[in-house]
């Protein structure tokens, strides 16, 4: 059975995650992505579940730093998990008198409106987890009086559910990945995702526009796109791009390859199958035939035979 490192303690939505990812795996909470994640680096689990994107929030920009800088993961896989917000608290708790709510920095963006609207002198604290937030509601003597989190955690730390579905959006999706240590990918299916982390070599004048250039060309589809700051400095950016299709297709390895000659360094961080099965419109010239096709023209030509 494998064993999956995941953002704990038990009731996040990364744990809900994992358990539709892999129903079988043993699973390790862990008190921080990083530390889930270093858990798979370190072998100490085989894998690991964090989040990466939120339909309101945007990247989670740990995981993507994580992804960036630590010892090389690869995702295998991903999953679209929506995600609805209830206010819970210890038994006997009114909304009136609620004055400190602890929840994670996502899930605060994301109920925006009915903090302001039912909890606006409330102060709102920011919690490793959703879940982390609820187990120290539960405590006697916690300093918080509510948490912001998923009905099953307050269901799993024994608080009450005083408000249910408080998202400020009914369709809020997370985007979670399954990670592991560097290996065989998984074969290509014909709806794939693919995402890089790329360095410039130097910063210049259409840096980013050389960039793009190498999918457009190719006809690559981006699915998103982030720069994040290197850490050297204002101005000074490195890139993380998701986009349609597998390493194995001859236009997505054809745009790798160009990325790596003309950037400072391209981080492969995996092809793996879309979890909403859309499959890639493939412009005229750009399908693995075509490919294959005009190699073996270019071939004829050099070698003279016109
Ligand atoms: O705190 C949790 O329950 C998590 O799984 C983390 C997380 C996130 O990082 O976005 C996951 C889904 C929700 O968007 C809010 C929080």
């Amino acid at each position: 059975m494998p064993r999956v490192a995941y953002l704990g303690p038990e009731g996040t939505f990364t744990e809900e995650a994992l358990r539709l990812l892999d129903p079988t795996a043993e699973r390790l909470p862990c008190a921080t992505v990083s530390a889930a994640l270093n858990a798979a680096r370190a072998g100490d689990a085989d894998g690991a579940v964090v989040p990466l994107e939120n339909s309101i929030e945007g990247a989670i920009t740990t995981t993507l730093d994580e992804f960036a800088w630590g010892e090389p993961l690869l995702i295998n896989a991903e999953l679209l998990l929506p995600v609805q917000f209830s206010l819970l608290a210890r038994p006997g708790t009114e909304i009136p008198h609620i004055k400190r709510v602890y929840t994670h920095p996502a899930a605060i963006t994301q109920c925006r409106n009915y903090i302001s609207r039912e909890l606006p002198d409330a102060v709102v604290v920011a919690a490793p987890s959703t879940a982390a937030a609820a187990q120290e509601v539960s405590l006697p003597g916690s300093p918080y009086d509510a948490a912001i989190a998923a009905r099953i955690a307050g269901e799993h730390y024994g608080l009450v559910e005083l408000a249910a579905d408080i998202g400020d959006r009914s369709d809020t999706v997370t985007r979670f990945v399954k990670v592991g240590r560097p290996g065989p990918l998984p074969q290509a299916t014909g709806s794939d995702r693919t995402t890089l982390v790329v360095f410039l070599a130097d910063d210049h004048p259409g840096a980013l526009l050389e960039m793009l250039t190498e999918f457009s060309v190719r006809g690559v589809n981006l699915t998103r796109i982030e720069s994040r700051p290197t850490g050297g400095g204002i101005g000074r950016y490195f890139f993380h791009f998701d986009f349609e299709g597998h390493v194995a297709d001859a236009r997505v390895g054809e745009a790798i390859a160009g990325l790596h000659r003309i950037c400072g360094e391209v981080r492969f961080l995996g092809s793996y199958p879309r979890a909403d099965g859309i499959a890639p419109q493939i412009k005229r010239g750009t399908s693995d035939p075509e490919f294959a096709e005009a190699a073996e023209w270019l071939a004829r030509i050099r070698a003279g035979k016109v």
